[in-house]
């Protein structure tokens, strides 16, 4: 693998020489060479620098890591997820065409209907009012408690599908920082409040605190007994929730072959479901198993996933990019970076392989992003004229959900379509340079102010266009995101699935409390951590 790597490297040391001005001058058909579709999504990759022979390449390079058998491996059940001994299945959970699916020879399909079930008629029973609070009063809110994997999915859905959202308003808490709950519970009324507390192992700190926080809430405003009422939990961990006191009827549950950052399509999708309605969630997944076909059986040039995984080894790996921006052109994806920030930095940022040894080269990028326009009046200077080169990843909808503002949305996409111009473009010293003697700028002013307005130019990106953000197309959109994980993470050689560098923070946050709290002493803690601790201590109030 690792010759092919140095095949692509210097098939693309000669292909540099050609920029991409020049390649898409030399051949008109570049944009539909270097494009891909299914059905309405469309996925732009000319604006990167790809040719035949690189793509060739990049084929070689995704078989000769074994992808498809990986991949084959995941959608079948087995263990990947080797280091702690897991099945990989969130493809079950939208496995629409119901054909089974075993782990340890058993099949996970009935299990997964029965929590969609489950989940359809409590959605139901909470969005026609017939589910009330302990006093007989419909609920009007919904709070999510949880974070991470139990946070990030149902935000950023919501958000994106709110056009959908006609079930009670929605909030999410997930911040230990007691200021994220006391803000949100200031809006809300105990008697027509419903909790949900998701976690799929139901021990993390900052759920279970604000859990409890919330639990104080209910029971000071209605009661001890009316809290059943008020809350329903999420988890794989079943003993803990019950342990916890909610009811076993509003407990919906998943399983251990469910990562986190993987299990919007689980249970912890009910705050989405409950938005929404079971009908649109339905689709969502719908969305996401059409993508899941796609990448099971399209072959590499048709395979979006594939496509997209292999451009971002390229990136990452051959051309050597440290980060890439997710730049969504729509507000309502606004958190769709964040979300994929988890999805991609959790999984791949690992540095050791599935054989234990250190990770050669790279592995898994930086991933940032916010919504355009937004980013284009606050980051995208660093992106056009910056010293490094920062592969851009644009989202646009043909439509948006205003008819009546027709006028912004054309606005939203010549902005976006503007940007990935521009970046492959550039502007050469002279056209810098008579753009401002057109102005009436001296020659001499020209010749000291144009190097400032230079574009290097040849700059990548890829642009995904759809018809509509549905939840349908919500759901796939994830899906693709999800498989390109997979593909980097196979070419990588590393467990996407597991994720132990979050562990060491947490120990020591539990070492430190009893030290922050002053009934411990500093000593054993680096002298950096001691005097912070006593710095925090001496402006302590209260
Ligand atoms: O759902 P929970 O068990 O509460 O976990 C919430 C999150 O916390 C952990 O620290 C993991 O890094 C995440 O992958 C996970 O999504």
């Amino acid at each position: 693998m690792q010759s092919i790597i140095d095949t692509l490297t210097s098939t693309v040391a000669a292909t540099h020489a050609e920029d991409l001005r020049a390649a898409f001058a030399a051949d008109p058909q570049r944009f539909s060479r270097f494009s891909a579709k299914l059905d309405d999504l469309l996925m732009d990759y000319s604006k990167c620098a790809v040719n035949d022979a690189v793509l060739e390449q990049l084929e070689q390079l995704v078989k000769a890591a074994g992808v498809a058998d990986k991949r084959d491996q995941m959608f079948s059940g087995e263990p990947i997820n080797f280091t702690e001994g897991r099945a990989v299945l969130h493809t079950a959970l939208r496995n629409r065409s119901n054909r089974p699916v075993l782990v340890d020879g058993r099949d996970v399909m009935p299990d997964v209907n029965a929590v969609l079930d489950a989940m359809r008629v409590f959605a139901d029973g909470i969005r026609s009012g017939e589910m009330k609070g302990a006093t007989g009063k419909a609920i009007t809110d919904v709070v999510n408690i949880g974070i991470g994997g139990s946070d990030l999915g149902p935000v950023m859905a919501t958000l994106a599908l709110a056009p959908f959202h006609d079930g009670p308003r929605l909030h999410f808490v997930s911040n230990i920082d007691g200021a994220h709950i006391a803000d949100t519970l200031k809006t809300l009324h105990a008697e027509t409040t419903l909790f949900i507390v998701a976690s799929k192992t139901f021990t993390t700190i900052e759920t279970m605190t604000n859990a409890q926080t919330a639990r104080a809430f209910i029971a000071d405003a209605l009661g001890e007994d009316a809290v059943g009422h008020h809350f329903a939990a999420v988890s794989t961990a079943l003993d803990k929730v019950a342990a916890f006191g909610i009811d076993a009827a509003r407990v919906f549950g998943f399983w251990d072959w469910v990562g986190g950052r993987y299990s919007i399509w689980s249970a912890i999708g009910l705050p989405l479901m409950i938005a929404i309605g079971p009908e649109h969630f339905g689709e969502f997944l719908d969305g996401a198993h059409a993508m899941d076909e796609h990448f099971r059986a399209a072959p590499f040039r048709e395979n979006l996933p594939m496509l997209l995984g292999a451009l971002g080894v390229y990136h990452r790996k051959v051309l050597d990019y440290p980060t890439r921006a997710i730049l969504p052109y729509d507000q309502r994806l606004s958190r769709f970076p964040a979300y994929l920030q988890q999805l991609d930095m959790e999984s791949n940022g690992k540095s050791v392989t599935i054989d234990g040894k250190p990770v050669h080269g790279a592995s898994g990028p930086v991933v940032w992003g916010e919504p355009g326009t937004n980013g284009q009046h606050a980051f995208y200077q660093l992106i056009h004229q910056g010293t490094s080169v920062i592969p851009a990843e644009f989202l646009i909808a043909a439509n948006g959900f205003e008819p009546a503002l027709r006028h912004q949305h054309e606005l939203l996409i010549a902005n976006c379509l503007a940007q990935s111009e521009a970046l492959m473009k550039g502007r050469t010293l002279a056209e810098a340079k008579s753009q401002l003697t057109a102005k009436g700028v001296s020659d001499e002013d020209a010749d000291f102010l144009a190097p400032h307005r230079v574009f290097s130019g040849n700059r990548p990106s890829i642009t995904f266009v759809y018809d509509q953000l549905t939840p349908f197309r919500l759901g796939s959109l994830i899906a693709l995101y999800e498989h390109r994980v997979f593909v980097e993470g196979v070419v990588f050689r590393i467990n996407s699935f597991d994720q132990w560098g979050v562990e060491l923070g947490k120990e020591l946050a539990t070492g430190l409390l009893p030290v922050v709290q002053g009934k411990v002493a500093a000593t054993g803690h680096d002298s950096s951590t001691a005097g912070l601790v006593s710095a925090l201590a001496e402006r302590k109030r209260g």
